[in-house]
């Protein structure tokens, strides 16, 4: 089937003229009427722009920008059924890694406009019974989380994933903090450097935090790392920046479908790599093949190769 309505809502701080000038070039080329247009504000990362696509009944949904942008879209479109592309404009671009999507505009247009797509799950995430957002990579506090709001733009732009690392440098000081986890009825305690929801395995450096985890399994994945000594902060720091994880590492990984994070104060937590707030009690359930997403079987099978490895 050839769609012919599609939406394009892209940052414009990120997606550049000629970037913009591909996208429509390669649209009219493959047959599309022209694209509903609609760029992020500073204000709003994408959540009105796509729901105003959704309401004109278009078929697919270009979202081009960085993590952030790619969330949102993401999280409106979830339950439609309304398919989504991404091109992948940030530094993180954790979606596209883990899905295995071409990095580059060209790359990413490809699979944006080619047939092939899959269903992929959406976490459904509610923070201090606030109102419900949605991610579809992870969730995080603790030292996650800060190295996510340590990390420079400008310095994220000139040394791209480097960043992170001095970002993670500078969260090394923080201590571990008392906290309750609940995954489908099991609960745990730990004093947890880092407590984090993943959907999918794969972090920023094509490095994988939690191994075997597929955005399209049905389930999520709870990381614990609760390090009680200096030399074991380290080592789980290091695994987080190297994404690395070991059998003697003070971390605990555990699936199910519905997880809560409880903490005894408020902390930041991050989604999808941006940070978004404070909260202390964090309840995240599964919304399996919510979201239709295009992507290759060609970069399926690579992807499946890379877990394999
Ligand atoms: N038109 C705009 N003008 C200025 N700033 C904008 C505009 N649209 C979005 N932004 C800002 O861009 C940021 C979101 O960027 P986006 O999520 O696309 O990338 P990112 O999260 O920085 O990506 P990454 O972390 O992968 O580098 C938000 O801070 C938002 O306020």
């Amino acid at each position: 089937m050839i769609e012919t309505r599609c939406a394009v809502v892209a940052n414009p701080t990120k997606l550049d003229e000629r970037g913009a000038e591909l996208v429509r070039q390669r649209l009219a080329e493959a047959g599309y009427a022209e694209p509903l247009w609609l760029e992020t504000s500073a204000d709003d990362p994408g959540r009105a722009m796509t729901k105003e696509a959704v309401e004109a009944g278009v078929d697919l949904v270009i979202a081009a920008g960085g993590d952030g942008t790619i969330r949102v879209v993401a999280a409106g479109l979830a339950g439609t059924d309304v398919a989504m592309a991404i091109i992948p404009a940030g530094t993180g671009n954790l979606l596209a890694r883990n899905l295995g999507l071409p990095l580059d505009v060209a790359g990413a247009l490809d699979v944006a406009l080619g047939s092939d797509e899959r269903r992929i799950d959406t976490v459904v995430l509610t923070v201090d019974g606030g109102e419900p957002d949605r991610f579809a990579v992870m969730a995080g506090t603790g030292i996650d989380a800060m190295i996510m709001d340590n990390v420079d733009d400008r310095l994220k732009k000139f040394i791209g994933p480097g960043a992170y690392f001095i970002a993670a440098g500078k969260a090394l000081g923080r201590l571990p903090v008392p906290v309750r986890v609940t995954i489908d009825g099991h609960t745990h305690k730990r004093k947890a450097i880092i407590t984090l929801i993943g959907n999918c395995g794969e972090l920023t450096g094509n490095l994988k935090l939690i191994p075997g985890a597929q955005p399209d399994d049905g389930l999520l994945y709870l990381y614990v790392a609760f390090p009680s000594r200096p030399s074991h902060w380290f080592k789980a720091l290091l695994r987080l920046v190297t994404r690395r994880p070991r059998k003697d590492d003070h971390v605990r990984v555990w699936s199910g479908r519905h997880v809560e994070i409880h903490l005894q104060e408020k902390d930041a937590y991050e989604l999808d790599g941006d940070v978004e707030g404070e909260g202390r009690v964090l309840v995240a359930d599964v919304d399996p093949g919510s979201l239709r997403i295009r992507a290759s079987a060609a970069h399926r099978a690579v992807e499946a190769g890379a877990n394999n490895s």
